[in-house]
């Protein structure tokens, strides 16, 4: 295995010069960090192992442990991964220098003729793993370890590891999008590199969230009269980046869908200004100007090139840059000002979200009641005075919806019986860990599923499949579905002591990953008192 490194321990603890870090630390600290609950205790153990990595091996090891191969999908499903069952090595001696370049292997070896390549990478790297290296690179090719949620207990570990405050890191990630570029950037150049990440037209930056809001009378005695009440339209979260005659558009999770989105491209090059970087929701509506079923608008989001003939209309409501002029600290009353002059021709006028500045209580109510009558989920309280805190769900932004929703993963499935009998039917349902452990089963429902939705499943599910028992399918943790329910109660069955009331299918969350699926303790607030 070129790069493959023996008898390191001969360096180790000569206190001047350390050795290149080998996948065996990684793999243990990765292990520490998944035995202890404690997000401190995990931040440590991963800054620890940051401060001997060099400029090199801090991308990888800070990927890798928030559960990226760093190479986006490798191709390398778990059915690949289970049918080898070589020796195993003794003895640890994988560099991560060695990994990246087996993984880089993958991830540029592709088409016609390919296969035997990858096959000889596979095997060589995996002949020189040991039993616990092996399971490590399984999860990762497979993306069972890409939770997401450990991506906040990684930038934790880059801050203490590089000695800068947690919230220089975080904007630095939240700017550039990028994880391991912005830990590799705070280890060799701290807080003075950090501050040098701005806004860019052309890269994305994560979009800001929004709290729930219990009622509107709450959000807006939260929040005071300094507000803006905007419908809360139900789509797809866009944004659009405009340089010049060049037009990009990403979704919330920052994939790229230009291609596939020409109308907006179109819009947005009619827009009166040379560059800008706009906030939104688009979805598609019907002649009347209510939302369609949410799954025509996703119909043009899938991985399959979507129904031509569902054409999306954009509503924005935030604008972060405006020819040459960064907006992103501004409160949101100067963004939504400059949105205002952007879009005041008439021939956009319908691009704005709906809604209100500072209205009074019944105005408010009225602009809810105007949005829920249009078909539309509710309204979003924002605090005019706030900055655009991109990546953050925030007090900032309150979102009032009348039915509780929750998103959910989505851990497996079990075969129908009756009318139902050999579709994967009665789903079980999973809560989000906070800490980033594996997500936590809070209940079943078979509930609220179409034909094709059942068929859809019993079709897609045995692809994610990470076990398949008589009963149905264990699934690995990526799928995030929306689900209605009446509420929650307290319950010994389930492991985190609540379970769900009335669960119901509204519709599969693709634009969602399982890092930003509700946590458990949003389901527990459902509790009754
Ligand atoms: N006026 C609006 N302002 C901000 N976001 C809006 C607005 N209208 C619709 N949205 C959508 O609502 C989302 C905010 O809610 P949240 O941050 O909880 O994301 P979400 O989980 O996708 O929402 P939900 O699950 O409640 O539909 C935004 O990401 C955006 O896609």
């Amino acid at each position: 295995m070129p790069g493959a490194h023996a008898g390191r321990s001969a360096i180790v603890g000569t206190g001047c010069h350390h050795g290149p870090v080998l996948l065996a630390e990684v793999v243990e600290v990765s292990a520490r960090v998944a035995a202890t609950r404690s997000r401190t205790a995990k931040a440590a153990a991963i800054a620890d192992l940051l401060r001997r990595a060099d400029a090199t091996e801090v991308e990888p090891v800070t990927a890798w442990l928030s559960g990226d191969t760093g190479q986006g999908r490798l191709g390398v499903g778990w059915r690949t991964l289970a049918a080898r069952t070589g020796p195993v090595a003794e003895q640890p001696s994988l560099t991560v220098e060695a990994v990246v370049a087996a993984l880089t292997e993958l991830a540029t070896t592709s088409g016609a003729g390919s296969a035997a390549r990858r096959d000889a990478v596979l095997t060589a790297l995996l002949a020189a793993a040991t039993a616990e290296e092996t399971r490590f690179l399984g999860s990762l090719l497979t993306g069972e370890l890409r939770q997401g949620a450990l991506e906040g207990v990684v930038l934790d570990a880059v801050a203490l590891a590089a000695d800068v405050p947690a919230a220089t890191v975080r904007r630095a990630f939240m700017l550039s999008g990028r994880l391991p570029g912005t830990a590799a950037a705070a280890l060799t150049g701290g807080a003075a590199a950090l501050e040098t990440v701005r806004l860019e037209v052309g890269r994305p930056v994560r979009p800001m969230l929004a709290a729930p809001g219990s009622s509107l009378d709450a959000a807006l005695t939260d929040l005071g009269d300094d507000v803006t009440v905007e419908f809360k339209l139900d789509g797809a979260r866009i944004q659009v980046h405009r340089d010049g005659d060049v037009v990009r558009v990403w979704t919330r999770t920052l994939r790229e869908i230009t291609e596939g989105v020409p109308e907006l491209v179109a819009l947005a090059r009619s827009l009166p200004c040379r560059s800008a970087v706009l906030d939104g929701e688009t979805l598609a509506l019907d002649d009347d100007g209510r939302p369609r079923a949410f799954q025509d608008t996703m119909s043009r989001f899938g991985s399959e090139s979507g129904d031509e003939g569902v054409l999306l209309s954009p509503f924005f409501f935030d604008l972060l840059h405006l020819d040459g002029r960064d907006l992103l600290d501004e409160p949101l009353d100067v963004r939504l000002d400059a949105l205002a002059g952007l879009l005041a021709g008439e021939a956009h006028a319908a691009l704005r979200m709906p809604g209100m500045r500072r209205p009074d209580p019944e105005q408010a109510a009225q602009v809810l009641d105007d949005a829920l009558s249009g078909g539309h989920e509710g309204v979003v309280v924002k605090a005019l005075d706030a900055p655009y805190a991109a990546g953050r769900r925030g007090k900032a932004w309150q979102k009032v919806k009348p039915v509780h929703t929750l998103d959910l993963v989505v851990l497996g499935a079990e075969w129908g019986y009756g009318r139902r009998t050999g579709s994967l039917s009665n789903i079980h349902l999973g809560a989000r860990d906070p800490d980033g452990g594996e997500p936590v089963m809070v209940g079943k429902t078979f509930k609220g599923m179409t034909d094709e939705l059942l068929a859809w499943q019993t079709r897609t599910f045995p692809d994610l499949a990470r076990e398949d028992p008589a009963w149905g399918v264990l699934l690995r943790p990526e799928l995030v579905v929306e689900i209605a329910v009446d509420g929650a109660q307290r319950s010994t069955r389930y492991p985190g002591g609540v379970a769900l009331r009335f669960a119901r299918v509204l519709r599969y969350r693709p634009d969602k990953t399982p890092a930003e699926a509700d946590t458990l303790d949003a389901v527990r607030a459902l509790l009754a008192p």
